[in-house]
């Protein structure tokens, strides 16, 4: 199965509108011969980021979505205004919302069936902590992550879908997952999405994110599990966004 790869990076809370136009400008002459490529800035910023884009091929997507369509909902998003935005993905169940905004497995499936329904494709993530990795938790923490979302969605939702193995502990620590140790969670996350449908998981793109860097990310995407990554931190300058980007070729 030939998988296109994905690159997507996500700004988190960062970035002003001369950082947005000049990012988004220099990431629109990106040429990528293979991978997609996508970037996740803050709400404010996605029409200035769509329009430095031009008509590039550089795919937008939001941080974040509201569990609900509309309504009394101060200062939510929905999907669907996301979608109008030009919005293809959106990232749900990052663990700075887990661990911040308290958003659990519950949730998380709900906003994933949202962002469908609204026209988005979730990028899933999913990935342990350190407490967790040391306990020998790893794999029933982050299968009983997708378990939950497949529960409320359905094997076939993951057919437009994308999941992402984040580790908590690798996330903007400078410290990331080893080439094996990142494939043996990615293949353990493919075998449970097998275990529902073969078909649909030998197509699912299943991203790591924790400290990608360019001079990391060729040997992590070389892992026949690894269909591309989540930069959060390197995803920041034109130049280390690109050189990950082309290492995903
Ligand atoms: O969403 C991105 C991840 O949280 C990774 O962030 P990082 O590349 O700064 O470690």
């Amino acid at each position: 199965m030939t998988r296109t790869p994905l690159v997507a990076g996500n700004w988190k809370m960062n970035g002003r509108l001369d950082m947005v136009e000049a990012l988004g400008a220099s990431l629109g002459g990106l040429r990528n011969s293979r991978a997609e490529v996508a970037v996740c800035p803050p709400f404010p910023y996605l029409a200035a980021l769509a329009s430095a884009l031009g008509g590039s091929g550089v795919q937008i997507g939001a941080q974040n979505v509201s569990s609900h369509e509309d309504g009394a909902f101060t200062g939510e998003v929905s999907a669907e205004m996301l979608a109008d935005m030009g919005c293809r993905y959106v990232i749900v169940g990052h663990s700075e919302r887990r661990a911040l905004y308290g958003e659990d497995d519950e949730l998380v499936g709900e906003k994933f069936l949202r962002a469908q329904q609204g026209g988005l494709i979730p990028i899933l993530c999913v990935g342990e902590t350190l407490r967790e990795r040391e306990a020998g938790e790893t794999e029933q923490v982050v299968v009983r992550q997708v378990s939950s979302v497949l529960d409320v969605a359905g094997i076939g939702a993951f057919d437009q879908a994308v999941v992402a193995y984040e580790p908590v502990w690798a996330i903007g620590t400078g410290e990331t997952a080893t080439p094996e140790q990142a494939q043996e969670v990615h293949a353990r996350l493919r075998s449970a999405l097998a275990a529902e449908d073969a078909s649909v998981a030998s197509r699912i793109r299943l991203l790591y994110g924790g400290s990608v860097k360019s001079d990391n990310a060729a040997l992590l995407f070389a892992q026949p599990d690894i269909d591309g990554g989540l930069i959060g931190g390197a995803s920041l300058s034109a130049d280390e966004f690109s050189a990950i980007c082309l290492a995903a070729e």
